[in-house]
């Protein structure tokens, strides 16, 4: 990979860091084109080699964000409930302490990180409502959570009293949803497995791939070691986890080429073939949502809710069918029977997707003709790529199918 400089902030920071204690061998930052800023490997490296080790110190935590918050007073509300900082969500006390820039240790470390106008491009959360509703379903479903979250997030931090402006906090909050790492030391033994994370620096310059270095932590601190052979300048990635495109889009505001966690979820377009009496006998049986399509074909799960919907193609009273289902179910019955009827439904499935990449290819036609600030034109590509990789999952699944799948129309 051809060498590009990091830029100043970048360089300071590594001089600061290696001469505070923050043990960096064979790997330098570099800018990487479309990834902002990464590791590469400044010389080759084997399997199993210490590249950073970051001492515990340096970390941003729960209790380091508790302790840089100037006092607040523990009040009693008007139902007799405490207030107070234990009210906040891990993710909430490091953004708002960010974002109040309460938090002044290492200050060199704060100005490298991305500003709120790159986020703006590439975070589906902060795009504007029109150009969300151009994302795939479940994209759409995840954004919607995430801003239920920062909304809640930014009240309780407000009636606590912290001095948060709304653009302040979200961008603070987006730092901590794309740079924390999984952090669960012994003493957080019974702690929400969400309130699991901390800011840890120069490992959170490390970019993803679905294969990476180990990151591990120790009571001294967090340490990446390689997890295959790098050649000096090639890119050394950790990875944030098995994640699909829509994930990694929505999370951290990138798609992965050649993602070999990629599939698409196909919740709503499968709910709504059900009705209430089969999604509560889905439910009892722990079967109600999280269906999935990829290359090689429709998921487990949303077979047994395809072959659910389709109970009455078989003949028999309902207990019977259910019978049937539950035995399909434990693996003792093929369900052969209503595989003629499913594979019509999977088929209806893969047209509706096609014809709403369709829609969407229409409109950010349409868009990109009218240029327009904050949708700007790294959104649309961005989400133009995410279509034509769900299209071409289906294409390929097509094949597999045996029938052709979808294009996208130029
Ligand atoms: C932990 S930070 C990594 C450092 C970051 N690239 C930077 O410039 O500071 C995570 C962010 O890096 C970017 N990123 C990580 N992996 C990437 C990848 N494989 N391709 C593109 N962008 C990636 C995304 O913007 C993500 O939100």
């Amino acid at each position: 990979m051809a060498e590009l400089p990091a830029g100043q902030v970048h360089d300071d920071f590594t001089t600061w860091a290696r001469q505070n204690g923050i043990t960096i061998k064979k790997v330098k930052v570099s800018a990487i084109p479309n990834a902002g800023i990464g590791i590469v490997a400044t010389e080759d490296i084997k399997a199993g080699e210490t590249l950073v080790f970051t001492p515990s110190s340096f970390l941003l935590t729960r209790e380091v964000a508790v302790a840089s918050v100037p006092t607040l007073p523990i009040r009693t509300d008007e139902n007799g409930r405490e207030r107070g900082l234990h009210e906040l969500r891990t993710h909430a006390l490091i953004a708002a302490v960010l974002a109040t820039k309460s938090y002044k240790e290492q200050k060199s470390w704060l100005d490298v990180w991305p500003n709120h106008n790159s986020f703006k491009e590439f975070m589906p959360l902060l795009w504007l409502q029109e150009t969300q509703q151009l994302l795939t379903p479940s994209a759409i479903s995840h954004v919607n959570r995430q801003r239920e979250k920062l909304e809640t997030d930014f009240n309780l931090v407000k009636g606590l009293g912290f001095e948060v402006t709304k653009e302040g906090f979200e961008h603070a909050w987006v730092i901590v949803n794309t740079r924390t790492l999984f952090y669960k030391p012994a003493s957080y033994k019974d702690a929400l497995r969400e309130d699991c994370m901390c800011l840890c620096p120069f490992i959170d310059y490390f970019n993803h791939s679905d294969e990476g270095c180990k990151v591990e932590l120790s009571p001294k601190g967090f340490t990446v070691i390689s997890n295959r052979e790098y050649r000096a300048g090639d890119q050394v990635f950790v990875s944030y986890g098995p994640h699909n495109n829509d994930f990694l889009l929505c999370e951290y505001g990138f798609l992965l080429d050649n993602n070999k966690y990629d599939d698409v979820n196909i919740d709503s377009f499968i709910l709504p073939r059900l009705n209430q009496v089969q999604k509560s006998h889905l439910e009892s049986r722990d079967f109600l949502g999280d269906y999935n399509l990829d290359q090689t074909g429709f998921c487990f799960r949303s077979q047994v809710a395809l072959r659910m919907s389709l109970l009455n193609v078989r003949s028999g009273n309902a207990a019977e069918k259910l019978n049937w289902l539950q035995m399909y179910i434990a693996g003792v019955y093929d369900g052969s029977r209503e595989e003629h009827f499913v594979q019509e439904t999977e088929n209806r499935i893969c047209g509706e997707i096609i014809n709403r990449a369709s829609d969407v290819n229409k409109e950010l036609k349409r868009l990109e003709g009218l240029d327009r600030g904050t949708s700007g034109s790294n959104t649309l590509v961005m989400l133009r790529k995410r279509w034509a990789q769900v299209l071409d999952i289906i294409r390929e699944l097509g094949v597999n199918m045996g029938w052709d799948g979808g294009k996208l129309e130029e």
